[in-house]
């Protein structure tokens, strides 16, 4: 039962683009668990989502979940739609008739959505609007990463980089690595990969390269983060950044630093380059962004990798803090967020590198093990068959 999904919906989108021609999309949402309460998982915008992608990205929320104690299982959306080439009165159409379309089968207490690759705060604003017209009411939990004036959590939109910090650091620290004064190169400069580098910075570390899909730039003093998000909120990219230097966005990931974080898509980490990757420590941002392949690789390099269903869970903790304050319309302070968000980091940092001292395997390794022993026994305790 765990290594199939229980559900999977693809549903087809219709839009009326602006220049009033029409386009048919597809979509997808795979809801790979409910051992544990509810399904959750973000929604995803790309030219290049597939229904296997999306059903990975699915069973990795499971185990995400699990890790972290949140008492959900796992799903996953994504539409086939390059965000970038559509305008936002064309995104709201798309979101709001996928929304139409999976919505017998979301809710607060059944699944629910979270901003991904190419989704935002706005989309999850549109994807309630849609489901409590609806319902006849509005049910703020039916989405996380909302806006803030719309039940959104404070600390949403940063705690996937938190997450991803928090984990760095312990595991530089596990390397004897002093955060100060260290290097460290962030692929992506999303919603994880930009809030990652700046944290990284503002702890002292030196952020020498980052990327996003237009190409990377580089600076071995360390890039001035604040500029660059200026910069790119400015121009739409990285890339021309005052002062920096041009880099190829692949060639970056094999540049000598103490830290890699890669925070964009799955597979950029495979065979072809595991064997010249020089980072003493990776932590992945992003889901899926090493192949078995350069796993196998960097174990037998020493290089220590830090899972994406511990180091970016960061996320789906605080998504679990909105939907509970949106459930009892009691809402936390940043303070209270951020404090809860690192203990459970924490926990789940210190369990999975004991599990794995233990068991003497890769942390990987380990974070699966625990988290589908938790899933399994769930699932047993409510009977075989149910
Ligand atoms: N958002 C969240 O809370 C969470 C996200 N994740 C994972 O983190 C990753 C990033 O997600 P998120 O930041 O939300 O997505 P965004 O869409 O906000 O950002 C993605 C970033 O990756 C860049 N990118 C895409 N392809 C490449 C490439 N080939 N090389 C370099 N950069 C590239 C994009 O570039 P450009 O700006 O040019 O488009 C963009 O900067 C995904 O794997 C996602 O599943 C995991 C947990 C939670
Ligand atoms: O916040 C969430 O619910 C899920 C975020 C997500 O999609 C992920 O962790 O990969």
């Amino acid at each position: 039962m765990l290594s199939v999904p229980r559900r999977e919906v693809t549903v087809s989108i219709p839009l009326r683009r602006d220049d009033g021609s029409h386009e048919v999309l597809i979509g997808h949402r795979v809801q790979h668990n409910f051992s544990r309460g509810p399904a959750k998982g973000g929604l995803r915008y790309s030219p290049d989502v597939t229904l296997d992608e999306v059903r990975a990205l699915a069973m990795w929320m499971t185990w995400k979940c699990a890790l972290l104690d949140v008492p959900y299982g796992g799903a996953k959306g994504g539409v086939r739609i390059d965000p970038r080439i559509h305008s936002q009165a064309e995104l709201e159409r798309v979101t709001r008739r996928y929304t139409s379309e999976i919505s017998p089968f979301i809710g607060p207490e059944r699944d629910i959505p979270a901003p991904d690759i190419g989704t935002d705060e706005r989309t999850m604003a549109w994807m309630m609007d849609t489901y409590s017209v609806q319902q006849g009411h509005t049910v703020l939990g039916v989405t996380t990463g909302k806006p803030i004036a719309l039940g959104g959590s404070l600390g949403r939109a940063t705690a996937t980089s938190r997450g991803v910090a928090h984990i760095a650091f312990s595991a530089l620290a596990d390397r004897g690595i002093a955060v100060a004064g260290s290097t460290a190169v962030v692929q992506g400069f999303g919603k994880v990969g930009r809030y990652a580098a700046r944290f990284l910075a503002e702890a002292g570390m030196r952020v020498v390269a980052v990327s996003d899909q237009y190409g990377a730039v580089a600076d071995e003093k360390g890039l001035d983060i604040v500029s660059l998000e200026a910069h790119v909120d400015a121009t739409g990219s990285v890339v021309g950044f005052l002062g920096s230097d041009e880099l190829d966005g692949v060639a970056m990931l094999e540049l000598d630093v103490d830290l890699l974080v890669p925070a964009a898509v799955e597979g950029v980490l495979n065979a072809t380059n595991a064997p010249r990757v020089k980072a003493r420590v990776i932590v992945e941002g992003a889901n899926g962004p090493t192949t078995p392949e350069a796993d196998e690789i960097f174990r037998s390099n020493g290089i220590l990798v830090a899972p994406d269903i511990l180091a970016n869970a960061g996320g789906v903790v605080v998504s679990y803090f909105e939907w509970v304050q949106a459930n009892q319309a009691f809402w936390w302070s940043a303070e209270e967020v951020e404090a809860r968000l690192a203990t459970r980091m924490d926990l789940a940092w210190r369990a999975v590198t004991e599990h794995a001292r233990r068991l003497g395997v890769p942390l990987r390794a380990a974070a699966t093990a625990l988290a589908v022993e938790r899933v399994a026994q769930a699932h047993l305790l409510r009977g075989l068959y149910p």
